[in-house]
């Protein structure tokens, strides 16, 4: 499973249509965008490349992770990360066919992409949206070519040095990601094409039945959801036999209610602090309103136990533990070695997946990485009363609470 098309994929793969070669479809995202964002964006990769995949075998190379800003542990290589470090990649092939960018190497010929389509708005704005895309010249990109290779040269997941790219042509898109399949059907024939600033397209449809397949398909490593589970046990008496939260092994065979899943006996509160307290001051309580509104939660949810993901620092999380010292507070403090091998983006994912199995959530305004813990919530069946929460800014005590995206099968 470690990112190698299994010889089943690829002949299924080779036998759509007239049994012509995959394509491969990679791309990449603005730089400054976090780990959930990123998940986002894959999604409507995803949906992109299963479209493409009703007239023609295209095959998705998972971008590897690394670079992120949120990453602060800089004392570790947090570059060339696969997706099966983070994610379980039979799961994502039950969506759609994808390999890591390193297996992808190994099957060119040489390191150099074909075409590289950089995606843009459109430099006189919108009035009116409208679906389009229209190859123009580039605005601004962060690419540069090198006469002496006759390549054009960037990031490349930090394989600049190895990797390049044949043409780059700038594109200006309004509109969803299916736009782009009649063009990589009939204006290209390269083997391997690349699309940057991918989160320039929009998704098909959000939150429809193929929106929830794909996100049930990110299913998180294995290895992960152990070590999530593993705290859940130890520390707040939380299994899925108790709580109702068994996951099914193949992710097309669970379906279930709101309702059924009902959590492990904590509070768990996603707390975005950080770069947020600068962009979305408004949103973001001070942290003596944040332990008045959870012990509020704690008190209505006749619990005592508290999880705390967050991204604050020390001693803001020590200040916030000080005032919430009448309740069991738990944060997830990973061993020297599970962070050298997971890295910070591991952690995170440990710190939804226990928010996830908590009998009630709380999260932050507008924050992906709360959104996803509200989505793995909804394919666990919890009741969206006990998920849809957020913490209120401190001028704004009736604040309103996030939107229900819920969970659709069909
Ligand atoms: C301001 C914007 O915020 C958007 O962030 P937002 O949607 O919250 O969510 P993310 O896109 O995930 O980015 C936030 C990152 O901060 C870290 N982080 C945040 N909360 C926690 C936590 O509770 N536990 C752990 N372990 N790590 C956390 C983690 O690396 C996470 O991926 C960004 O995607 C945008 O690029 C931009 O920066």
């Amino acid at each position: 499973n470690e990112g190698v098309i299994d010889s089943d994929l690829q002949s299924k793969t080779l036998n759509v249509g007239e049994a012509k070669a995959p394509r491969y479809l990679l791309y990449d995202v603005n730089p400054g965008e976090g780990f959930n964002l990123r998940r986002d964006v894959y999604m409507r990769v995803a949906n992109l490349v299963r479209n493409l995949n009703e007239d023609a075998p295209w095959i998705l190379v998972l971008p590897p992770w690394g670079g992120l800003y949120h990453w602060k542990s800089r004392h570790l290589d947090q570059t060339r990360i696969p997706w099966s470090t983070f994610f379980d990649l039979p799961s994502l092939r039950r969506f759609v066919p994808v390999i890591e960018f390193k297996e992808l190497l190994k099957l060119m010929p040489e390191p150099v992409i074909d075409e590289l389509y950089y995606l843009q708005n459109y430099k006189e704005g919108w009035t009116e949206f409208e679906d389009k895309m229209d190859i123009r010249d580039c605005i601004q990109n962060p690419y540069h070519f090198n006469e002496d290779r006759g390549l054009w040269e960037g990031w490349f997941f930090s394989y600049g040095d190895e990797v390049g790219v044949r043409k780059l042509t700038c594109v200006s898109l309004l509109g969803h990601s299916a736009l782009l399949k009649p063009f990589l059907l009939h204006n290209t024939t390269a083997r391997t094409v690349m699309t940057d600033r991918a989160e320039t397209m929009l998704h098909d449809r959000f939150g429809d039945k193929n929106y929830w397949e794909c996100r049930r398909s990110m299913r998180f490593s294995k290895a992960l959801r152990d070590i999530g589970d593993e705290f859940r046990r130890k520390y707040l008496d939380s299994t899925d036999e108790k709580d109702n939260t068994v996951l099914h092994e193949d992710w097309t065979q669970m379906k279930r209610k709101h309702g059924e899943a009902k959590g492990g006996p904590y509070v768990a509160a996603h707390l975005r602090r950080a770069d947020f307290l600068y962009a979305r001051p408004k949103d973001v309580p001070s942290l003596e309103n944040t332990a008045k509104q959870l012990k509020a939660v704690l008190k209505k949810q006749k619990l005592k136990t508290l999880f705390i993901a967050t991204d604050a620092p020390k001693d803001e999380l020590k200040e916030l533990k000080d005032l919430l010292r009448d309740y069991k507070v738990y944060t997830f403090e990973p061993p020297k070695e599970v962070l050298e091998t997971y890295k910070d983006g591991g952690i995170a994912i440990i710190d939804q997946w226990i928010c996830a199995h908590a009998r009630y959530f709380i999260g932050t305004y507008e924050s992906t990485f709360s959104f996803r813990i509200g989505d793995e919530r909804e394919i666990l069946g919890f009741d969206p009363d006990m998920t849809y929460n957020r913490v209120c800014g401190d001028e704004d005590k009736e604040c309103e609470q996030p939107s229900r995206w819920t969970i659709v099968y069909k």
